[in-house]
């Protein structure tokens, strides 16, 4: 029966929810059976010629029954019962109704409106706790169980480390064998269980990346989810529980932009290192939220690409938005201490990102943020990263530049009409500057936004025009991103060049 519950809480709960009532019923029938006698079934059916109480309703009302002394039938056969109850088969209505599974949060007005039509059924206490070797056992068996991973058991080799700093309250469980002895078993980290059970899951968000192409019609949650978009999960961290805490181990921190911090941490569950960024502000409006939720919206609705950073998941923590990223080991940035680039890696680099370019914008984005600074490294293979500026080409959601120093002139003047081609001109630009090994100063910049580059000694004319050609002023006439990949002169550049 235990297994059957496992796998039912793992099926759509939605789906098998009245089913699961009528076996809850049934169960809870038996369970009462077992601890009242036989009697107890034919006294509540007695009662169906009157107000015909449902047999649930019966059992619960039975609940008014405080504890087991009260009950008509505390007889010596009653004191068997711990002996036979171990051999039943049956699952206690409190460990059924309320494991953190089947809490069902306050005001979770978007579950409620999905099931209006369903009748409500509160959480029954258990008619009485049965304190058996059985049941301690059974827990015993639950908590074995790493709490933040059911698939681990105790046995496997649980990582340690010192001087973490996840302040985590911790319960020792006591188990008791079969034999009576105590010993402590295992430790459940209470936030993590609060986390599971009492943290209110956020809103289902539309992502304004992913096209209507799959079509409202054929969404689930249909404009539900613009009604309850309200992002209030901004709050979850508020009262010191931390997602970011208990799942991760913070090993160090790598780097900050305007907006971000970005910290190298170990994921607990899975042992892999990754990159988690998280916004330095505290994001106190909704509408910051939103836009805050924009970047990872797009990294969600564009899936993976070898050339832009692997995004797993984010969440709201103390109003800041957390996003757990594929971890790279350094960026381009011009001002790095890492190693000049020699002409053959800038030019595996410039073929890279460019593939990159092609993926996104033949979905319709624009990263608007191109620049060495958001180019990282990973084993050889170069990604474009943060995607705090992307917007869609069709103009249909907000365009905010990103750092000036790389946008062309059309888009300082506020002219939206080539938004891939910006993408284009700020590549040139990284192009540029990776060649020579060395920013460009505000006067060089405002030269090649007119058009006139600088002369690059050493360098071939086939090189130079092709960077001449992707900042040229007029939009129109850069080359596409299709175009950059398809360009022989990186055919000569060798694949995955390491740095
Ligand atoms: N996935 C990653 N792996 C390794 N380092 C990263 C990763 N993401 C970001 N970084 C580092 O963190 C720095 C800041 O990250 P990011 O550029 O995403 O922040 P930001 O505040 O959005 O930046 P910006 O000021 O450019 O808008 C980067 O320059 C880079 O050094
Ligand atoms: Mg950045």
């Amino acid at each position: 029966m235990r297994g059957k519950t496992v796998n039912l809480k793992s099926s759509s709960r939605k789906k098998k929810k009245k089913e699961l009532r009528s076996k809850m019923k049934g169960t809870l029938v038996r369970h009462l059976q077992v601890q009242l006698g036989p009697n107890c079934q034919s006294s509540s059916s007695s009662s169906s010629s009157m107000t015909k109480p449902s047999h649930f309703q019966t059992i619960l009302e039975s609940e008014a029954i405080p504890e087991r002394q009260q009950l008509p039938f505390s007889s010596p056969r009653n004191t068997d019962l711990d002996n036979t109850v171990d051999d039943k088969d049956f699952i206690l209505s409190q460990d059924f109704f309320c494991t953190p599974d089947y809490i069902t949060p306050d005001n979770q007005n978007l579950l409620k409106s999905f099931s209006s039509n369903e009748e409500s059924m509160p959480c029954p206490k258990s008619p009485e706790k049965l304190n058996t070797i059985k049941s301690k056992r059974r827990r015993q068996d639950d908590f074995s169980l790493n709490p933040l991973s059911p698939t681990l058991s105790d046995i496997q080799e649980m990582v340690e480390f010192e001087n973490d700093d996840c302040d985590v309250d911790e319960v020792k469980m006591e188990n008791i064998t079969a034999s009576g002895t105590k010993r402590v078993q295992s430790y459940v980290s209470q936030s993590a269980v609060a986390l599971r059970c009492r943290v209110m899951p956020p809103p289902c968000i539309k992502n304004p990346y992913i096209k209507a192409a799959s079509g409202m019609g054929m969404d689930p949650f249909g404009n539900q989810r613009s009604k309850c978009a309200d992002l209030f999960a901004a709050t979850i961290g508020g009262n010191g529980l931390s997602r970011y805490h208990t799942d991760f181990h913070e090993i160090e921190f790598i780097g900050s932009g305007n907006f971000s911090r970005v910290l190298k941490v170990l994921k607990r569950i899975d042992g892999c290192l990754y990159a988690v960024k998280h916004s330095i502000k505290q994001l106190h409006q909704d509408s910051e939220r939103r836009k805050a939720l924009m970047e990872v919206q797009c990294l969600g609705a564009l899936g993976s690409h070898e050339n832009i950073v692997g995004y797993y998941s984010s969440w709201f923590e103390n109003e800041q938005l957390y996003i757990q990223m594929e971890l790279c080991d350094c960026s381009l940035s011009i001002n790095g201490s890492h190693q000049l680039l020699s002409e053959t890696e800038v030019l595996e680099a410039v073929h890279q990102i460019a593939k990159a370019l092609q993926f996104i914008h033949e979905r319709g984005i624009v990263h608007l943020d191109v620049k060495p600074d958001n180019i990282y490294v990973k084993n050889g293979v170069y990604k474009l990263g943060d995607f705090g500026c992307a917007t869609l080409i069709d103009k249909s959601l907000p365009i905010e530049e990103g750092d000036a120093r790389y946008m062309p002139q059309e888009v300082l003047n506020e002219r939206y009409d080539h938004l891939e081609k910006v993408d284009i001109f700020s590549l040139g630009i990284c192009m540029l500057e990776l060649i020579r090994g060395s920013s460009l100063p505000e006067s060089g910049r405002l030269n090649v936004k007119e058009g006139k580059l600088p002369l690059l000694p050493g360098r071939s004319l086939h090189l130079q025009n092709l960077i001449k050609a992707m900042v040229d002023p007029d939009p129109i006439k850069r080359p596409s991103a299709k175009d950059l990949v398809e360009n022989p002169l990186f055919r000569k550049a060798p694949q995955n060049a390491r740095t």
